[in-house]
């Protein structure tokens, strides 16, 4: 345990009020819900609460130390550190108390609008294949080897994560995955992190009420690729390496504000490092050739339509920067089966098929679509809300893409979140282009899942989508209950069989 003197030894102050004493630092939070004596509290401005309020509270729960960047009144009994930023002295400090853990084994940091989660499982897959230990933070929660942890954000907040990455480390583990939300990237959640690698995906329409315009998105995301190692100074390590999305319009930008080595991927370009050429989609699997430094290894993979071909060649070339050989990271991913609530099929043994997927973007839901359009043999029947309180601009094009790309969408329910419903659906009903009529309106989100899949005929696709892996159901009245797509789906599909044996 680090004593308080050693800790701020990282840290820039601006005055201390107060005596530092030769305690040993019990933990450092944010959170006086969390304060344990010997702990150092932090005050954090929050978009709810200032934490500077909750300085006196600390106290009295033993924090032997406070962190503030405005004036706090506390009793005279423990210092106050002033500095001139808290997000950054937090990082700071975590990093330190947590012995700098991102230092000590390979991390891959993936951004973008669409693809984080199911590129950094992609990577997660590969490394367990080369029997190397694993690491995971992303939005389906946290895995260290085999434990899973519930998270509540993306990316967690410096504390947590630096926690998260000192256990990795200490379960050996060799490389961890890890998504960085473009919100994580602006509030410095990850400040400090030393990423081997950064994969972007993609950049398209989402989070306009976190980031208000399209550029200012590009920018936060820009920052994973700009803050990459910015230091030559390593030469027993790999190189740092940024993997950029040659198909994506942020390539060019993105190569100019890193000062890592660029590898590219595209299913477009044959110029790119990383090229898939020959893709061949199927149902159930999609092969394509793919081409790097004039070679062609054939690849065979259990997940459908382009969109994951360009997250295999994001995941691919990650683990190739990483260090390991091509031959090896193709062998060992060919058995991945996917990722919970990602074009999950639900069943099998049907006369049709029923899958939940998570796309909650125009981008991620056009792109399922025609991708399953393309594949199946019948009609396909889509059905989707929109989610409350998060951005409401992508509303009516989610809901043109999905009457448009579909041959039936049953409309409903996606987390009112203490929302309106019926503004909801007013704002989604402004995007159905006129005289389109394809589509019904079922406010009750289990119903319109029956009603689709009762709807469907042989040969036909059920796409349930936005929920993939949430099972945490946050409804208009302010309500959290358990709810999920998969589960159903599976009672909607067992009422069909006893309506047909009728
Ligand atoms: C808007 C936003 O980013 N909020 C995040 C933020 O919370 P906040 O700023 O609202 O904090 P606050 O509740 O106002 O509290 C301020 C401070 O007072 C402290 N406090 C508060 C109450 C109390 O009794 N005692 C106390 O000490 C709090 O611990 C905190 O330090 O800091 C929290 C801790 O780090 C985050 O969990 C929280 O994420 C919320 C849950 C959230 O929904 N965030 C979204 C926008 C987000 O970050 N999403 C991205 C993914 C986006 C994507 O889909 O790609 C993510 O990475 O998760
Ligand atoms: N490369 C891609 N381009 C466009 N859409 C994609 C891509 N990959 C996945 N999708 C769609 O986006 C949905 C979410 O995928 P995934 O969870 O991998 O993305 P994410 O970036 O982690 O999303 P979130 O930030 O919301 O957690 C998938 O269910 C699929 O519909």
């Amino acid at each position: 345990m680090l004593n308080l003197e050693n800790l701020l030894n990282d840290l820039r102050v601006k005055e201390i009020v107060g005596k530092i004493p030769d305690d040993k630092v019990n933990k450092i939070t944010q959170d006086t819900r969390e304060v344990e004596q010997g702990d150092v509290f932090i005050c954090i401005a929050g978009s709810n609460f200032d934490g500077h309020k909750y300085a006196g509270a600390a106290v009295e729960k033993g924090a032997i130390a406070i962190v503030a960047e405005s004036e706090i009144n506390v009793s005279q009994s423990v210092p106050v550190i002033y500095v001139s930023d808290t997000d950054k002295a937090m990082a700071i400090l975590a990093n330190a108390f947590y012995g700098f853990p991102s230092n000590q084994f390979q991390l891959v940091g993936v951004t973008g609008t669409n693809g984080k989660t199911t590129i950094s499982y992609i990577i997660e897959s590969i490394i367990k294949g080369l029997n190397k230990r694993t690491g995971l933070i992303g939005t389906v929660g946290i895995q260290v080897n085999d434990a899973f942890f519930p998270t509540k954000n993306t990316t967690p907040d410096s504390i947590t994560l630096q926690r998260v990455l000192r256990q990795m480390k200490e379960e050996a583990v060799d490389v961890c995955a890890m998504e960085v939300s473009s919100q994580a990237l602006v509030k410095g959640r990850v400040w400090g992190v030393n990423f081997d690698v950064a994969v972007m995906t993609n950049l398209t329409h989402e989070h306009m009420e976190l980031h208000h315009t399209m550029e200012e998105y590009k920018e936060a995301k820009k920052l994973l690729f700009a803050q990459l190692g910015n230091d030559y100074s390593r030469p027993t390590n790999q190189p740092k390496v940024a993997v950029l999305n040659k198909d994506d319009e942020t390539f060019e930008s993105y190569a100019m504000a890193t000062a890592a080595e660029v590898i590219s991927y595209s299913v477009k370009d044959k110029n790119s490092d990383f090229f898939a050429t020959n893709i061949v989609y199927k149902e159930t699997h999609t092969t394509f050739d793919l081409v790097f430094l004039n070679t062609v290894y054939p690849v065979h993979s259990n997940l459908i339509g382009e969109y994951n071909v360009s997250n295999l060649l994001a995941g691919l070339a990650a683990v190739y920067s990483l260090g390991y050989p091509l031959e090896a990271i193709i062998a060992s991913f060919k058995d991945f089966k996917g990722v919970v609530g990602r074009m999950e099929l639900v069943s099998q043994e049907e006369d049709i098929k029923v899958y939940v997927d998570y796309a909650h973007s125009p981008d991620a839901m056009e792109k399922v679509l025609s991708t399953v359009k393309n594949i199946a043999n019948g009609k396909v029947i889509s059905v989707f809300g929109c989610p409350g309180k998060r951005e409401s601009s992508k509303r009516p094009l989610m809901a043109k893409i999905g009457v448009e790309q579909s041959d039936f969408s049953v409309m409903t329910t996606d987390e009112s979140q203490g929302e309106d419903q019926t503004e909801i659906w007013k704002m989604m009903k402004q995007g159905i282009p006129v005289g389109q009529t394809n589509y019904a309106y079922i406010e009750n989100r289990i119903e319109a899942i029956y009603k689709a899949v009762e709807k469907a005929e042989k040969g036909d696709v059920v796409l349930l989508l936005g929920r993939g892996h949430d099972t945490k159901y946050y409804d208009e009245e302010g309500r959290i209950y358990h709810f999920s797509d998969q589960e159903a789906a599976l009672n909607a599909l067992e009422r069909r069989k006893l309506i047909k044996k009728k």
